[in-house]
């Protein structure tokens, strides 16, 4: 049986393990200089099981330890050492030892001993000490380093004890071949499976992955203005038609010429004044230079510029100051550096903003294709649904969904219909469905996809579409009604305020982004440290409301909002974040890592 073990370090780690007595010190040894040799560099951890000390009686470190500092580095210009006192009760950590060590420096780590530890190993065996092996309930073993007399599986690698370049090599194959593990991010739907565990629920991946593969691209485009363009989707690849910068041309105000004129203290001849827009069409000659503007054509013979404030201008001359720092070609912007012509400047899916439509506008396209927005009809069920506006009646509360889906829906640049709130009867309910489908590409409504006995929307979509009825394994969002009325998407999110828009974010949202053509859309998870403890429930993701800002050592924490109910919108609005516990974790604890999604990420 070995114990759970997290590399902390971007370089490979690897252990030597084997029953004392079977020569691992004698062996890494030898081993550490033929490694050295083949150029690899090291850092060793080893295991003590008794009290050690490396320290020695009447030495100022000695002393200043021994009179209570309990951390001790002394350091030279040839070493340092950092001794801590730990009074422990167990093991000491690996991944804590190993957060010492300076990665940047080594390039694998060497451990000798935690042989419990499930980390990748080569077991040392000698048959002639009669001990046991080690890989028979070790899978962490990756070779094995025994005597001619040693029968090993054919699975594992199998080194000779005796022959040190041999086990070197591997070591360095093991270096050479190493990746770092990809980071777990709690919501994977590309590793999940559609496997049918109805019964237990779907995870958010789950989810996400059957939603998704119901969703077929919007292929109608239209063509638009730069200024329509704004949010929408590219229908196909934008080729430049033209160099960015159009000619190679200088970034300063100041004086070009050729790098090869320059000599301290030697005055350039000033032959010609260029401006923006302009150019000049002679040669400039060794010794000459003109005084050039930003932005304007970098005239034949010139490579370098140097800035108007280093340079001093005497009647038709100047001379070029600190020529030992000039390096040639500096200050010079080369025709096409940005954007070359021909070059895809943008790839068709590619969601339109400010600096893509400056950088169309920087081609001189003045119109192009985008996707034909999708079409979101939305509505509200329910009895005690009010419209804002309107007296608010006893025991009833006003309509919040239907402003959170289609705010969120417009800010995806989708067409909203709003169908307003239909009264819980299964022919207004019939009626309005089938309707809309017509109309829209996906109809989103809100409440009565739970238990509840006086909601007929369940049974209508039964009759009317392909819809299914998930629990998903998350909070808040744990209903979840997805499918299909004729050609048309629907989305039944639970009614609880919180639940709606978390539950859009994480599933409507990507539904959207696919129909809308936007094929590179990912959401961000970002990693904060949280400042308190975060109560979760292992088997279920949970997504609190929190607030992240950048703490004193420079890193993101977060917190959550406080009360988590779903029906709480206002924690919406503190909190600028979704903080994201995987299913595996019942907790975070305060200090521990976590993954978050701004808001102004997902929307
Ligand atoms: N016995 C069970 N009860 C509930 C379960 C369950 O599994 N078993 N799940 C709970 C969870 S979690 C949620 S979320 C809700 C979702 O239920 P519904 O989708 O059927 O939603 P409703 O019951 O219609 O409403 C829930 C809640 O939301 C308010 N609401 C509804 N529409 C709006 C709106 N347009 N604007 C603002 N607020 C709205 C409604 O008044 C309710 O308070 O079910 C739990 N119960
Ligand atoms: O999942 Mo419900 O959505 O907790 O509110």
């Amino acid at each position: 049986m070995t114990t759970v073990f997290k590399n902390p370090l971007s370089i490979p780690v690897l252990g030597f393990c084997a029953y004392s007595g079977t020569g691992k010190t004698t062996l890494l040894k030898q081993l550490i200089p033929a490694l050295n040799q083949r150029g690899l560099r090291l850092a060793v951890i080893k295991h003590a099981h008794h009290n050690f000390d490396v320290d020695i009686p009447g030495k100022d470190s000695y002393e200043m330890r021994k009179a209570g500092a309990k951390q001790m580095l002394v350091a030279s210009h040839v070493r340092w050492a950092l001794m801590t006192e730990d009074a422990l009760d167990s093991d000491p950590s690996l991944p804590h030892l190993l957060q010492q060590i300076e990665a940047d420096k080594v390039d694998i780590v060497l451990v000798e001993g935690f042989k419990k530890l499930a980390l990748p190993k080569i077991e040392l065996h000698r048959a002639s000490h009669g001990k046991p092996f080690i890989h028979t309930h070790d899978d962490n073993i990756v070779a094995i380093a025994c005597c001619d007399d040693t029968q090993t599986p054919n699975e594992l690698t199998r080194l000779d004890l005796n022959n040190v370049d041999q086990i070197a090599d591997f070591v360095i194959a093991y270096q050479q071949n190493w990746q770092a593990p990809r980071v777990a991010l709690p919501i994977d739907v590309a590793a999940a499976s559609l496997a049918d565990d109805g019964a237990q629920g779907l995870s958010v991946s789950q989810g996400i992955k059957h939603i998704l593969n119901q969703v077929t691209p919007i292929c109608a485009t239209e063509t638009l203005t730069l200024d329509e363009l704004d949010n929408r989707v590219l229908a196909s690849d934008c080729i430049s038609p033209v160099n960015v910068p159009q000619q190679t041309n200088s970034a300063m105000d100041g004086y070009g010429f050729a790098y090869t004129s320059l000599s301290a203290n030697q005055p350039l001849k000033v032959v010609a004044e260029v401006l923006a827009g302009h150019g000049y069409q002679q040669t400039v000659q060794a010794g000459e230079a003109v005084s050039i503007m930003t932005g304007a054509p970098i005239p034949q013979g010139v490579d370098t510029v140097q800035p108007r404030e280093l340079c001093t201008p005497l009647d038709s001359q100047v001379t070029i100051q600190q020529t030992d720092k000039v390096q040639q070609g500096q200050h010079v912007r080369l025709a096409g550096e940005d954007i070359a012509l021909n070059q895809v400047a943008l790839e068709a899916g590619t969601r339109l903003g400010a600096a893509q439509l400056g950088l169309l506008a920087s081609l001189g396209f003045a119109k192009l294709d985008a996707i034909k927005s999708p079409v979101v009809a939305v509505f509200s069920t329910g009895d005690e649904v009010s419209q804002p506006g309107e007296a608010l009646k006893q025991n009833c509360i006003y309509d919040s969904n239907r402003y959170t889906i289609k705010a969120m829906a417009r800010k995806l640049g989708c067409k909203v219909i709003d169908l307003g709130i239909i009264e819980d009867n299964e022919q207004a309910l019939t009626q309005a469905l089938l309707a809309a489908s017509e109309e829209a590409d996906i109809v989103i409504s809100s409440g009565g996809v739970s238990v509840g006995n006086a909601d007929y929307i369940k049974t209508v979509l039964a009759k009317i579409g392909q819809i299914n009825f998930w629990r998903i394994n998350m909070r808040p969002g744990r209903p979840l009604a997805a499918g299909k009325i004729n050609d048309c998407l629907f989305f039944g999110l639970p009614g609880n305020p919180v639940a709606v828009m978390v539950s859009f974010l994480q599933f409507v949202q990507p539904a959207i982004r696919k129909l809308a053509g936007e094929s590179q859309w990912q959401p961000r998870y970002i990693p904060a440290i949280a400042d308190e403890f975060l109560r979760s429930k292992v088997g279920r993701t949970e997504f609190l409301r929190g607030c992240y800002s950048i703490g004193t050592n420079g890193q993101i924490h977060v917190s959550s909002t406080g009360a988590q109910g779903s029906g709480m919108l206002s924690s919406m609005v503190t909190g600028n974040c979704l903080i994201v516990i995987d299913e595996a974790s019942d907790h975070i604890a305060q200090g521990g890592k976590v993954f978050i999604q701004p808001f102004a990420d997902l929307l």
